[in-house]
């Protein structure tokens, strides 16, 4: 059962269940794991307040809420499974009870399985999900962040080739978040992923300064793309128990975010591993939801 709702909900319904075992199972190669600092204490307090957001005026422009908002699963290119792996120690699936300490849900549910018990059995309104991509340069922390969100705990990962999927339910609103894989081979292919996005989540790594021109480079051809006009930007600088790291003002001066006029925009600082920044960060897309 619990094999059948992964499949679900991963884009290799049909590879993983050709496999038919956890022969999925893998760890991120030595190469790419990092040497960790010793956390440093990020009270919830810090982290709340090492947020900025914008722009600074009238949004009379912002994204918000686009009525034709459909986020529509076949329309999206078919990646490979480059999640977490159910056998390198945190279980095979979320769990079906949100977590305790925090405040939204997690829904473990596949999509189709959910609109088809909802519409057929109860006859319930479908809600409506808005659809959000997770991207960021590889080892950023996406597929962390994503497998946070949705079971509370850290997840081994290798490096996605291709996307995952999953549906995150925060105090009733129905996010379905795409985590792209990164590499720099793969970058080119994002704009695949662009049509009816209200959210774009993009992931720094806030040790990597080397590479936070490529970020910045990214971020704004994503903001120039026609089908983003309206998509709202939240910026996580993630890996801040990391000793050295950028703050998230440091960050935000870089990729000149007070510039961005055109779209609202919102940096958080986090750290994926203790989960500490993310609930702020969704509690900002949450307070997007119907701003016009
Ligand atoms: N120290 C620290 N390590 C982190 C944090 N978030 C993620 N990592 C580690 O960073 C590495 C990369 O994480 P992933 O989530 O796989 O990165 P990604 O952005 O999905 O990478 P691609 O799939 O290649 O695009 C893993 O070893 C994670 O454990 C964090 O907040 N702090
Ligand atoms: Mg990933």
């Amino acid at each position: 059962t619990h094999l059948t709702q992964r499949c679900r909900q991963s884009h290799h319904f049909s590879v993983l269940y050709s496999i038919g075992k956890k022969t999925f199972t893998a760890n991120r190669p030595s190469g790419r794991s990092e040497e960790r600092a010793r956390p440093t204490h990020l009270g919830a307090e810090d982290l709340l307040h090492s947020g900025l957001t914008g722009p600074h005026r009238t949004a009379t422009t912002c994204g918000g809420v686009r009525d034709d908002a459909r986020s529509d699963a076949s329309q999206q290119p078919r990646g490979s499974w480059g999640g977490p792996r159910p056998g390198a120690g945190p279980p095979s699936c979320p769990p079906l009870q949100p977590p305790a300490r925090r405040s939204w849900v997690a829904s473990a549910r596949g999509r189709r399985h959910h609109r088809c018990s909802r519409s057929c059995l109860s006859g319930f309104r479908v809600p409506r999900e808005h659809k959000v991509i997770i991207v960021g340069l590889d080892n950023a922390g996406k597929t962390t962040i994503l497998y946070q969100f949705l079971m509370n705990e850290v997840v081994h990962t290798s490096p996605t080739i291709g996307s995952n999927v999953e549906e995150i339910v925060v105090k009733n609103t129905h996010f379905l978040m795409w985590d792209i894989g990164g590499q720099e081979s793969l970058r080119s292919s994002w704009n695949t992923y662009y049509s009816n996005t209200e959210f774009i989540i993009l992931v720094v790594d806030s040790i990597d300064r080397e590479r936070l021109s490529i970020t910045k480079e990214e971020l704004y051809r994503m903001l120039a793309h026609e089908d983003l006009r309206k998509a709202a930007v939240l910026i996580f600088a993630n890996k801040q128990d990391m000793k050295g790291c950028m703050t998230a003002a440091e960050i935000s001066a870089y990729l000149t975010l007070s510039s961005i006029k055109d779209h609202p925009w919102h940096i958080q600082s986090c750290c994926a591993l203790t989960g500490e920044g993310l609930c702020q960060g969704l509690e900002w897309m949450t307070s997007r939801i119907g701003v016009r």
